[in-house]
């Protein structure tokens, strides 16, 4: 159901956030601070590509997860100094199935990691928003925005929409990931009900990618007209 508005919401879901003011008080002076988010492979990459191409700046978290991990990084050490040098490949980086398969299959091993990068990522993050311009529209994608509290933190909450089965196909069919695989990942996020409670633009992907991108457009018209 592509183009759903906030507040008409696909399968009975519950609908976005109505206790957080309107748009329009919540704007500070400067620029437009917006939170993507959505279950693994709901489409948050897809629709941060369309955002970037209208001319929003976008940080992309599990780009950042990735780099402060690189080879050589003082993040890399941590992770290895928590989990062994077993989970570096031959040539020095992150092996990062094997590090998937353990902490997406233990709750306790998952925090260890997430102690060691969601605090580099978060530093990252600032630097990068300190320096879009004056009046940028900065788009923040987080998969685990929900989970970690922060929706308060931004002037507007993107969600990227789909059922778990979708997500499941998506994953199997395009990441060559098992069924397992893919609902462990799905298992450590929150519900899709705890993302779209705190939704204030609501993206529905269950349609085509061009019925996607129409969407995309509209929310981010809306966005400006917002801020403006
Ligand atoms: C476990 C790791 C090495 C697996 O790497 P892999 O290349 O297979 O996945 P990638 O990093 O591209 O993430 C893909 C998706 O998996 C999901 N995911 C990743 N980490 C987590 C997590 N800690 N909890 C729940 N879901 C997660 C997200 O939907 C993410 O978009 C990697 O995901 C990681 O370092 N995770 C911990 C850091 C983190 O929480 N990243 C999420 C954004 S900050
Ligand atoms: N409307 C659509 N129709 C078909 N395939 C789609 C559609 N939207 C996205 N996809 C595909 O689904 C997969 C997941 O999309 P994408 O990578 O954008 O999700 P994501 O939320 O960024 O994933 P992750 O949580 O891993 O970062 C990709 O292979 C993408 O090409």
């Amino acid at each position: 159901m592509a183009g759903t508005l906030a507040g008409e919401q696909p399968g009975g879901a519950p609908g976005p956030d109505r206790t957080r003011p309107p748009l329009r008080r919540r704007w500070d002076t400067g620029g437009v601070r917006v939170g993507l988010t959505g279950g693994v492979a709901s489409g948050k990459s897809t629709v941060s590509a369309v955002l970037t191409e209208l001319g929003a700046v976008v940080i992309d978290s599990d780009v950042l997860a990735r780099e402060v991990v690189a080879r050589g990084t003082p993040g890399l050490e941590q992770v290895v100094a928590a989990f062994g040098a077993g989970v570096l490949t031959p040539e020095g980086d992150l092996d990062r199935a094997a590090v998937g398969a353990i902490v997406f299959a233990d709750e306790a091993q998952r925090r260890v990691l997430e102690s060691i990068v969601h605090p580099l990522v978060r530093a990252r993050s600032a630097e990068l928003e300190a320096v879009a311009g004056p009046g940028a529209l900065v788009v923040h994608d987080i998969p685990l925005l929900v989970e970690g509290g922060m929706a308060p933190a931004f002037d507007a909450v993107v969600v990227v929409d789909v059922p778990p089965e979708l997500q499941v196909e998506r994953m199997v069919r395009d990441r060559g990931w098992s069924a397992e695989e893919a609902r462990a990942r799905i298992a450590a996020q929150a519900t899709r009900e705890q993302r779209l409670a705190v939704a204030t633009h609501v993206i529905d992907n269950t349609g085509t990618r061009e019925q996607l991108r129409e969407r995309v457009e509209q929310v981010h018209a809306e966005l400006l007209a917002a801020a403006s």
